[in-house]
């Protein structure tokens, strides 16, 4: 982001129109090429105001009125799909502890048939576990409609991304198939002082650093692309701006808008011309109360495997390097617990987001995948005995 300190706004209703159209897909290739974080307002989706606050209604219902016991039982630890309740302290980001609490939704899906233990990644997608029905009637039906309705929106939104990174008609098809699977999260940042006694540190995580400031550690998501909704007013959010020493950028929500990031799949996929951004979430100051948030994360067909695009224009590539020659070394020294996913893999690209499932919720993978949990956490310098 050379020369900015705020995110770009892209107005979709300039889709409406072919005379504002070409304002709309060069506003989009900037912010996807420079930035890499922008916010979206207007999007195409009915009745949008309504439909963000039902989902925000029933996140402050799940965190605030089901009882404890009841998010117990529907803990991540109890799925293989990593889906489901994660507890305070549960959630280890750039290999310090997460100060945030959530559950983990996707795109309702059975069990998948594993046929031989190579194919044990596939576990990433599954069935969801709700709550209780009787407390929180509505939760289902209006997570369901949520994930349909960014869902369609996403369908719509990487044909634009498309456009503007002029590349040819379908040139995305063929990593999306029918009912691909969308994930989401409800999640809430408590303030530090209300987090300290509830923090219930794993045996899994004993060892790993706490920073009370760390709502969620520095990380590039690992998906096509992410819409984020920031239901509260809470100034937490931010993003690393690595041609200027690493400083932070602060990402304050704006009313009715989407915060659409890129993901480290669509930088893969177009050889870095998209550009996957560093961010991390502050926890809330004291007095502020709890921060909710909820990202939909896009992801691609799990069975495909990484293939980058090949009809890339010569332009987009070299302002690719014109701007990472911008990047200043310092400010990208952080370790990552999430894997840097630039290497021709010739697994599938299942294996690479069920690797970094294992590294975020160890107690998960330590139940259900021992064996991988171990190699894959040596991949990152951690010995498990
Ligand atoms: O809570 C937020 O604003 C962002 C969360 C995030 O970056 C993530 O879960 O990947
Ligand atoms: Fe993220």
């Amino acid at each position: 982001m050379p020369g900015t300190k705020s995110l770009p706004v892209i107005d979709l209703n300039l889709a409406l129109s072919e005379d504002t159209k070409p304002k709309l897909v060069e506003d989009l290739r900037r912010a996807l090429t420079e930035v890499g974080f922008f916010y979206v307002i207007n999007p195409p989706i009915e009745n949008f105001p309504q439909l963000i606050n039902g989902v925000k209604e029933q996140a402050f219902k799940f965190f605030h009125d089901l009882p404890a016991d009841e998010k117990d039982k529907i803990e991540m630890i109890n799925s293989k799909h990593f889906l489901g309740y994660t507890r305070l302290g549960n959630e280890v980001t750039s290999n310090k502890v997460d100060i945030r609490e959530q559950i983990d939704l996707a795109t309702e899906l059975p069990a998948p048939k594993i046929a031989s233990h190579d194919e044990i990644w596939k576990n990433i997608e599954g069935p969801n576990l709700w709550p209780n029905q009787e407390l929180l009637p509505d939760f289902r039906p209006t997570i369901e409609n949520y994930l349909e309705k960014v869902y369609q929106f996403s369908q719509w939104f990487s044909e634009l991304v498309r456009e503007a990174l002029q590349l040819p008609e379908g040139a995305f098809s063929k990593y999306f198939k029918p009912r691909q699977q969308c994930k989401m999260k409800l999640i809430k940042y408590p303030e530090y002082k209300d987090a300290e006694s509830r923090l219930d540190l794993l045996p899994e995580n004993e060892g790993v650093p706490l920073d009370e400031t760390q709502g969620c550690g520095p990380h590039r998501d690992s998906d096509f692309l992410t819409y984020l909704f920031q239901a509260t007013a809470h100034e937490a959010l931010q993003v690393q701006d690595i041609y200027h020493s690493g400083e932070w950028i602060t990402v304050p929500p704006i009313e009715n808008s989407l915060v659409v990031n890129v993901g480290q799949t669509l930088e893969y996929l177009t050889k870095g011309v998209c550009h996957a951004t560093i961010h991390r979430v502050i926890t809330p100051r004291n007095g502020s109360g709890d921060r909710l948030s909820i990202p939909v994360f896009q992801t691609i067909d799990v069975n495909c495997y990484k293939s980058q695009l090949k009809d890339i224009p010569q332009e987009l590539l070299d302002l690719r390097d014109k701007r990472d020659k911008e990047i200043k070394g310092e400010a990208i020294g952080y370790q990552f617990s999430v894997a840097d996913d630039t290497s021709e893999d010739v697994r599938p690209v299942g294996w690479t987001v069920f690797q970094n499932r294992l590294k975020s919720h160890r107690n998960v993978a330590a139940k259900w995948y021992p064996k991988e949990y171990k190699d894959t956490m040596k991949q990152i310098g951690v010995f498990l005995a």
